[in-house]
């Protein structure tokens, strides 16, 4: 009889998640995900189902992973909503892929915070100007928590900026996180003169404006992941060059994209594979919209 799953809480999940291990392992699976003629990394889109009563969606991530012979799947719940409650609880199982049981239950909040903002650090190593010492933040939750410690820990900035909806939890956010913060009152003070701009609000309308943005920065896109939302203009769309985790995802999911009309340029996998160029002159767009997921778990 197969095994009893374990489980893992969230605190015990981030006691083990280093970002630096997770930058390799998702370069890794990015890029073995674009190759054209391979079959290793299998992510469908994921599927998507509202929660109607709350304002809220239910996403199903499962993952295969051939050559470790590694299946899981990511449960993500996640809401567009103001006020105290969380955006986003996540739950990993684990499989033994040979009879299907499940080996591992884990609290998925860390995992995707972590992965989400390593992934955008992973465009940024690749897209943004080589001389960037403008950082600023759009939105000030849990994802601009995760993007604040990967950025600053693998990047030197001059300054980091952040405006969020709220004064309070812009405040709030700096009185968090250690080392220096500016706070703006405007989104558009604080992004004008930024060299990386990463938006990780959950609006569902334009924060961040093409006008805005200057000539060759890059953009990491994090919030907005249904086909109705925006965090971008078509300016910006319209003018940059655009990167995605998976393009299939981008068509369905992207209201970014799909509204704007705007077209993909390349995934993360296929600049890593040497497939297509980082265009780090032009203003790049990084559109996030959180596949390519993977665990590992070592029982010892
Ligand atoms: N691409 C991906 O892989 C992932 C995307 N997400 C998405 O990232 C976004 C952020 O997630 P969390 O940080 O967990 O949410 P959160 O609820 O913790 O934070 C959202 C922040 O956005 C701010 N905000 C809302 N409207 C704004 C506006 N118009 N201008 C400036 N700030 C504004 C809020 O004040 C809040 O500080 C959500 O849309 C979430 O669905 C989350 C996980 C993974
Ligand atoms: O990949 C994820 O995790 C999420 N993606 C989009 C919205 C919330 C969580």
């Amino acid at each position: 009889m197969a095994e009893q799953p374990v489980f893992l809480s969230d605190d015990v999940v981030a006691r083990f998640l280093s970002y630096d291990e997770l930058i390799l392992r998702l370069e890794e699976v990015l890029g073995q995900f674009s190759r054209e003629d391979s079959s290793e990394v299998v992510q469908p889109v994921r599927s998507v189902m509202p929660i109607h009563n709350h304002n809220g969606y239910l996403g199903l991530m499962p993952a295969y992973i051939a050559h470790e012979d590694t299946l899981c799947t990511k449960m993500v719940a996640f809401y567009r909503r103001k006020g105290n409650l969380p955006s986003t609880q996540a739950t990993v199982l684990l499989f033994n892929p040979e009879y299907g049981n499940v080996k591992a239950v884990m609290d998925g909040l860390d995992i995707t915070h972590k992965r989400t903002a390593a992934v955008s650090a992973i465009s940024a190593k690749l897209l943004m100007p080589a001389q960037s010492d403008v950082l600023c933040i759009l939105g000030c939750g849990h994802q601009a928590v995760s993007h604040y410690e990967i950025f600053t820990r693998l990047f030197s900035f001059k300054e980091v900026r952040v405006c969020s909806r709220t004064l309070e939890t812009a405040e709030r956010f700096a009185a968090r996180v250690r080392g220096p913060v500016k706070v703006f009152t405007s989104a558009e003070e604080a992004v004008r003169g930024a060299d990386l701009i990463i938006t990780v609000t959950n609006s569902s309308e334009p924060v961040l404006f093409g006008e805005w943005v200057k000539p060759g920065a890059h953009v990491a896109a994090v919030g907005a992941c249904r086909p109705d939302w925006r965090e971008l203009d078509d300016v910006l769309m319209r003018d940059a060059v655009i990167y995605v985790d998976t393009r299939e995802g981008a068509a369905v999911e992207s209201g970014d994209i799909i509204l704007s009309g705007a077209e993909v340029f390349a995934e993360l996998g296929e600049v890593l594979n040497g497939t297509q160029p980082a265009l780090r002159n032009k203003t790049t767009v990084f559109k996030s919209l959180g596949k390519i997921f993977s665990v590992k778990y070592r029982q010892n």
